[in-house]
Formats: structure tokens, C-alpha cells, sequence
């Protein structure tokens, strides 16, 4: 693959982006086009980002969330660059892929979840809002269902129809629980897990699904499971070898996935079909009239709203 650097003006227009984890650090199992690296007004994204053609006119954008070679630990990993640079290139909606440890029986390493609710874990020291003291203004989103619904509604039967024939299950309806990491959770931390309702256990959905939210992006995760975590008793609790063993053979069926739903969702996603609920929703959010914010903060948010700020 080459990664020529191009001018913003000549990059063709993406309403997808995809988000890599751990084991998925490409898609080249597309064609690759060119690679980006916006430098947006909270740094650069983890990775530069590859866009890759779907077909004519159709093009998907892919970040790898810990960056090549795996060199952001889950609480540095700069996810408003992501989403902001994403946001820049015209992405209207984010398919994001995560390994997580399993804190359900039936849900067994390989399989793949799409969930539909989060508790949030992590310790406050990851940023999580562009509405923080340099954008001179306070936003409360609404998070009550933190993944598109809309979305998801469509996603999940054209990820089963993409996994038929591979001996993979996919569940649905699912809670993840974003923890701090890097460390795994205790025993004790899992169980615990278990009885709040947690199905899935991850360290990144956060905030990178708030995130999405305050950009006005249509976000959705599709996780893939590699471990038990810690909670059965007679079983080792979760080692990262043990997630190694599985990276590879779930980044294969990922990208399968992508190649199999994303000009879909293209065409979905450019007819407005699964976005209404989260496009105009910050609107009413926003804690002040954006044209009284100062022009520092108003400058930031443009480039995420611009609707709003600019
Ligand atoms: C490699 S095990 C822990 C690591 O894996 C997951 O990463 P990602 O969500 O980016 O696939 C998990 O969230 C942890 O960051
Ligand atoms: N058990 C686990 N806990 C947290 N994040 C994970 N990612 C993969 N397995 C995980």
C-alpha cells in the first residue's frame, strides 16, 4: 500500500468511518486509496487515516484506534482527534470494532456482540467532551441509548447475513462495561460485573461513543469477544495471550464483515435512513446561543459543528 499525503481538497467524499482495535490495525482487504492525517484542533487522530474505495464514488475511512504498532494503551488513545478528523472527511456514521472479554457463558470467544448499552468504568482521567473550558461553552448531551439506534437496527441483520456460512453467533441487545485498564479486572471486579447486568467487558467504547455523540455521528460497536475475563472460578482469569491466540482469526472475520456491509450502509447513510435521531441533536444541548461564544471556542467547535459554530 502506498501513503501519499493529500491535500484535503482533492479527498473524495466519506460518510463511513471505521474504527480498528486491537488485532485490527487496516483494511486491506480494500482497495486502498490514499492515507490523511488532520491536524484537528485536539491533535492528530491515533493513526493516519486510510480511505479506501467501496466501489464508485463510494469510500470508507479507517482509523487504527492504538495506531500502528499498538502505541496508545487504552487511556490515551486521543479519541476527540479521532472523531474529530472523522467528523472533518464528512463521516456521518462510525462502525467500531473492539475485543472485549466475555462476562456471559454463552457467549464464547470468536463470537461477535452488538451492544446496545455501556456502564462506564473509567476513572475520569481519559478527556471526554469538546465541551471542556477551551470551547468556552457547556454541551450536555443526551446518552440514554449510547449507541445509534437507528443504526443498530439496520446493523444487526446485515452482520449475521455477513457472518452466515462461519460458524460465528452474533448477540445482540447487549451491555458493555467500559473499564480503565490496562490491567484486566480482578475476579471480585467481574462478578460484580455480572450482577450490575454487564455481558461484554472492554476498555475503549468510552468516550469515544460519547464522543460521536456530541460530533453528531452515528455510532455503533461491533464487538468481538476473546476471553472470559475473570469470573468463572475454576478457570485461569484472562491473560493477554490468551486474547492473542484469537486476535487474528476475529480481525479476519472483522474485516469480512466491513467488506460485506459497508457499501450498504453507504447508501443507507446517504439517503438519511439511520441517521435522524442523532443529526440536529446537540441543537438543544448547548448550553448557550453558539454566535455568543467566544470566537476561541467558537473556532474549536466548528470544526466538529460546524452548523452550529461556524
Ligand atoms: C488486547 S486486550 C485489551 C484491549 O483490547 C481491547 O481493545 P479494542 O477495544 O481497541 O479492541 C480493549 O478495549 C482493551 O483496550
Ligand atoms: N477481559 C477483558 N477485559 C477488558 N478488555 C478486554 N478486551 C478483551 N478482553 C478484555
Amino acid at each position: 500500500m502506498a501513503s501519499a499525503q493529500t491535500d484535503s481538497s482533492e479527498l473524495p467524499k466519506v460518510l463511513i468511518g471505521v474504527i480498528g482495535g486491537s488485532g485490527l490495525y487496516d483494511l486491506d482487504n480494500l482497495t486502498f486509496v490514499t492515507k490523511v492525517n488532520p491536524d484537528t484542533p485536539w491533535g492528530h487522530p491515533s493513526s493516519p487515516i486510510t480511505i479506501a474505495r467501496l466501489a464508485q464514488d463510494v469510500h470508507v475511512a479507517f482509523i487504527a484506534r492504538h495506531g500502528i504498532g499498538h502505541v496508545h494503551s487504552p487511556s490515551s488513545v486521543p479519541a476527540r482527534a479521532n472523531i474529530a478528523a472523522l467528523k472533518s472527511l464528512g463521516v456521518k456514521a462510525i462502525i467500531a470494532f473492539s475485543a472485549v472479554g466475555s462476562l456471559r457463558e454463552e457467549i464464547a470467544p470468536g463470537d461477535f456482540i452488538i451492544p446496545n448499552q455501556i456502564i462506564d468504568r473509567t476513572k475520569g482521567i481519559r478527556p471526554s467532551t469538546f465541551f471542556d473550558d477551551d470551547a468556552c461553552v457547556v454541551a450536555h448531551a443526551s446518552f440514554g441509548d449510547p449507541f445509534a439506534n437507528k443504526l443498530l437496527k439496520w446493523l444487526a441483520p446485515k452482520v449475521k447475513e455477513a457472518l452466515e456460512g462461519r460458524n460465528v453467533k452474533l448477540h445482540t441487545e447487549k451491555t458493555v462495561i467500559c473499564m480503565e485498564g490496562p490491567q484486566f479486572s480482578t475476579r471480585a471486579e467481574s462478578k460484580m460485573y455480572r450482577m450490575w447486568g454487564g455481558d461484554i467487558i472492554n476498555m475503549s467504547v468510552l468516550p469515544e461513543a460519547k464522543l460521536a455523540r456530541e460530533a453528531e455521528i452515528s455510532y455503533a460497536l461491533v464487538a468481538t469477544s476473546t476471553d472470559y475475563d475473570a469470573w468463572r472460578e475454576d478457570e485461569e482469569s484472562v491473560t493477554a495471550a490468551e486474547v492473542f491466540k484469537i486476535l487474528k482469526t476475529n480481525a479476519d472475520t472483522s474485516r469480512h464483515v466491513a467488506a460485506h456491509i459497508l457499501e450498504e450502509l453507504h447508501a443507507v447513510v446517504e439517503a438519511g435512513e439511520v441517521l435522524s435521531e442523532v443529526e440536529g441533536s446537540m441543537k438543544f444541548s448547548i448550553m448557550r446561543d453558539p454566535l455568543q461564544v467566544p470566537e476561541q471556542g467558537r473556532k474549536r467547535l466548528s470544526y466538529i459543528l460546524p452548523q452550529y459554530f461556524a
